[in-house]
């Protein structure tokens, strides 16, 4: 039996006007986490640009929005030119939130060169160029950045491999840049959720392995979308600035107990 989940009005518990005139620019808006925590950032009272490469589900994410404050470009974030010309047009940013990402679960003896590099290039290369891009925008502004990982990376994650490396990655760059960006006023966080339901999940695992992964999770539920998004933007209102390149794992403790729930 799952445990009871906060209701999404119950994780909302960030003041009205928490962002109110910042600039967020969220990566992969167009569904799931992305667009719970662009529309949750657009209530704060931010603007928000959303990316992902579907026109259309950033156009429903629109729709959702009902406000002008939101608006969407399609792109590749692994097209690297293009990503940065995109980010440089923005010019002065508040918030980045590095969401954009996924992968295929395979056993890693099954993962090829090409496989690896798609999903390496995807969840730590292409994040680490958006964030040198994005730099000059954040560092005229003070800006924050939120980058996406997964529960406790490098406890080893069967059938993840390729992603528990990327994703272990991007919680060292972002320690790495914490440090050096300080000068510049720049903060980043590493936000790692635990298995949250989104239609993108339920692509990637069958809903038995998702059910036998939430049944193992301490707390003995999944995280939902309106729990990380809260979290995102308490991380980009300044409220956490006393926190200063850290993992955090908002993942019902799932990083605690051995991942075996998976094959691979
Ligand atoms: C404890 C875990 C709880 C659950 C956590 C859930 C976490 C989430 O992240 S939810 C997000 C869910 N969404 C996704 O994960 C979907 C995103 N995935 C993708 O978009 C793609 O898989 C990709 C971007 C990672 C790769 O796409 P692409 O670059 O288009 O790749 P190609 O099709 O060109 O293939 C490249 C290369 O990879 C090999 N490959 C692809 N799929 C598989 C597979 N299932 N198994 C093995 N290998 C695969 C493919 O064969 C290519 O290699 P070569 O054959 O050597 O050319
Ligand atoms: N759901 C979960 O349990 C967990 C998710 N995560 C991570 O959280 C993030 C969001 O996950 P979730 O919402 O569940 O998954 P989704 O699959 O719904 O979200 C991934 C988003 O990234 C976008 N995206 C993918 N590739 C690219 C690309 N090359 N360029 C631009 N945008 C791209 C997708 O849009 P489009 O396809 O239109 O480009 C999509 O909107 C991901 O990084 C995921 O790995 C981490 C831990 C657990």
């Amino acid at each position: 039996m799952i445990a009871p989940r906060p209701t999404a009005q119950e994780c909302k518990v960030l003041p009205a006007a928490a962002l109110r005139d910042r600039l967020a620019l969220v990566t992969g808006a167009g569904s799931g986490i992305g667009r719970a925590v662009a529309l949750r950032l657009l209530e704060l009272g931010a603007s928000v640009v959303g990316v992902g490469r579907r026109a259309q589900r950033l156009a429903e994410t629109a729709e959702l929005a009902k406000t002008s404050r939101f608006r969407y470009q399609a792109l590749d974030l692994r097209d690297r030119p293009a990503a940065a010309e995109f980010v440089a047009g923005l010019g002065g940013l508040d918030l980045l939130v590095n969401n954009a990402g996924g992968q295929f679960v395979a056993p890693a003896a099954e993962i090829s060169r090409r496989g690896f590099d798609a999903v390496t290039d995807l969840n730590l290369t292409a994040q680490a160029s958006l964030l040198l891009a994005a730099r000059p925008g954040l560092a005229a502004r003070g800006g924050r950045v939120v980058n996406l990982s997964l529960s406790a990376p490098d406890r080893g994650l069967p059938g993840h491999a390729h992603s528990a490396a990327a994703r272990a990655g991007i919680a060292a760059l972002t320690r790495s840049l914490a440090r050096r960006w300080r000068a510049e006023d720049i903060r980043l966080f590493c936000l790692a959720p635990g298995t949250v339901l989104t239609a993108g999940a339920g692509e990637e695992l069958p809903a038995g392995d998702l059910a036998r992964i939430v049944a193992r999770t301490p707390l003995g539920r999944d995280t939902t979308p309106g729990e990380v998004a809260e979290w995102v933007a308490a991380l980009g209102s300044g409220a956490a600035d006393a926190v200063s390149g850290a993992l955090i794992e908002v993942d019902g403790g799932a990083g605690l107990v051995a991942a075996a729930a998976l094959p691979g």
